[in-house]
């Protein structure tokens, strides 16, 4: 089963060649049709997985795979962080009976497919391939419920990742250690030590410690999720330490304290500067990012309700009462820069506003690259294809 994922108001329809290229870049509008490129993988097609397999492909669209005991929280992560369900709302969620796959590439420009798996899933089956799924695999956030007894979430979390990293070595393990709202603070950090320690001992026990696994303390009812997806998929951005940078040469130059570039669909924060990240200021980005989608969402549609809540035009200004000043400019149309910046800094905002407007030329020209490099891709394909003979020898272009 495939879910559609949530979209902002007005879809048309695009170009297909030029909705392909714009979901790669991930300069892609709300405004893009609901076809996904996926349909092969949708559809549980051979292409699909021959697609995964080609590293490029894995590059631009990793997939992320879900999976942890019953009742772990998988579903409700899926559902809380990119269709915004409330988190109050989970507690009616039926257990996942078979695999979900669902296409993000279409509603933001994190571009990726999400696997959810059943809890009770016996993929070591004969008769389940695995070996297929982990081959085209980016991430295996695996969920732990902290609430609940874990030795056999370790078990099983072992099991899974020592026949992950046999398929492929390159998948990213990340252990959601989920549901630590119940949890006071000293027993968080007791469970995350007694969890971090119990798993590795397990790998070196089977002289696997070259396996490395990264820890979440995660919850659906505050931002936690978010900043730990957030993580997962950074890793998954091939173009990260080149954003990174422009964050930085635009922060120094610009006064300001922190940046966040966003994915305005999802609140996953894709970049930012090297300063560290505090929770609070994550949770503040996320809250100004509801008001204005909000904001406009009621008064910014035309009458008739077509428009876009994010478009060109998106800015938003909040200032505190500690004298900080919090800056929303749109860089792409999935993308939003989120700026702290102190009130005496802001006063120069001509300087701002001119760092800002190079900064998104050049992240533009960042995603040019990529986009260059798949029409070549595409064209040289498409050149193989018509060299190939047809089935009765003859060529199919003019020699
Ligand atoms: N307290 C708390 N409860 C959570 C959290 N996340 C999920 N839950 C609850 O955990 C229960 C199970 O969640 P699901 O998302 O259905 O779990 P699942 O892992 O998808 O389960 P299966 O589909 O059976 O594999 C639901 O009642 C959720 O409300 C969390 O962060 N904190």
């Amino acid at each position: 089963m495939s879910q559609v994922p949530r979209k902002l108001p007005e879809e048309e329809e695009g170009d297909e060649e030029e909705e392909e290229e714009e979901e790669i870049v991930g300069l892609a509008g709300y405004a893009d049709g609901a076809e996904s490129s996926d349909g092969d993988a949708e559809s549980g097609g051979d292409e699909a997985f021959l697609d995964f397999n080609d590293p490029f492909s894995t590059e631009v669209k990793p997939r992320i795979l879900l999976m942890g005991l019953r009742r772990s929280g998988k579903s409700s992560i899926q559902k809380v962080v990119f269709h915004k369900m409330s988190p109050n709302e989970t507690l009616f969620l039926e257990s996942t009976n078979k695999i979900c796959r669902e296409d993000v590439s279409n509603s933001s420009f994190v571009n990726f497919q999400i696997w959810d798996f059943p809890g009770q899933i016996d993929f070591f089956d004969p008769t389940f391939d695995y070996e297929m799924i982990f081959r085209g695999t980016g991430a295996l956030i695996f969920v732990i419920d902290s609430q609940d007894d874990y030795m056999e979430a370790l078990a099983r979390l072992h099991l899974t990742v020592t026949r992950a990293y046999k398929v492929n070595p390159d998948i990213n393990f990340e252990i959601f250690i989920h549901k630590v709202d119940g949890l006071s603070d000293d027993h968080k950090i007791e469970t995350q030590r007694d969890i971090h320690q119990r798993a590795n001992d397990d790998l070196a026990d089977a002289g696997l410690e070259k396996i490395h696994l990264s820890f979440y303390l995660t919850s659906i009812y505050d931002h936690s999720i978010f900043e730990a997806f957030s993580k997962v998929v950074q890793k998954l951005i091939p173009q990260l330490p080149t954003l990174e940078n422009l964050l930085n040469i635009f922060i120094s130059n610009s006064g300001i304290e922190k940046a966040f570039l966003f994915d305005v669909v999802s609140k996953i924060y894709i970049a930012t500067d090297s300063t560290p990240v505090d929770m609070q200021t994550y949770e503040l980005c996320c809250d100004m990012i509801d008001v204005v989608i909000d904001i406009s969402c009621i008064y910014g549609l035309k009458d008739d309700g077509t428009g876009t809540p994010y478009d060109k035009e998106s800015m938003a200004i909040i200032k505190l009462n500690n004298t900080t000043v919090l800056y929303l400019k749109e860089v792409t149309k999935f993308l939003a820069l989120v700026c702290f910046v102190r009130e005496e800094s802001f006063e120069r905002k001509g300087l701002i506003d001119y760092n800002f407007h190079c900064f998104r030329k050049a992240i533009q020209e960042v995603f040019e690259v990529r986009m260059k490099v798949v029409r070549s891709r595409k064209h040289q394909s498409h050149m193989q294809k018509n060299k190939r003979p047809t089935p009765n020898g003859t060529p199919r272009m003019p020699l």
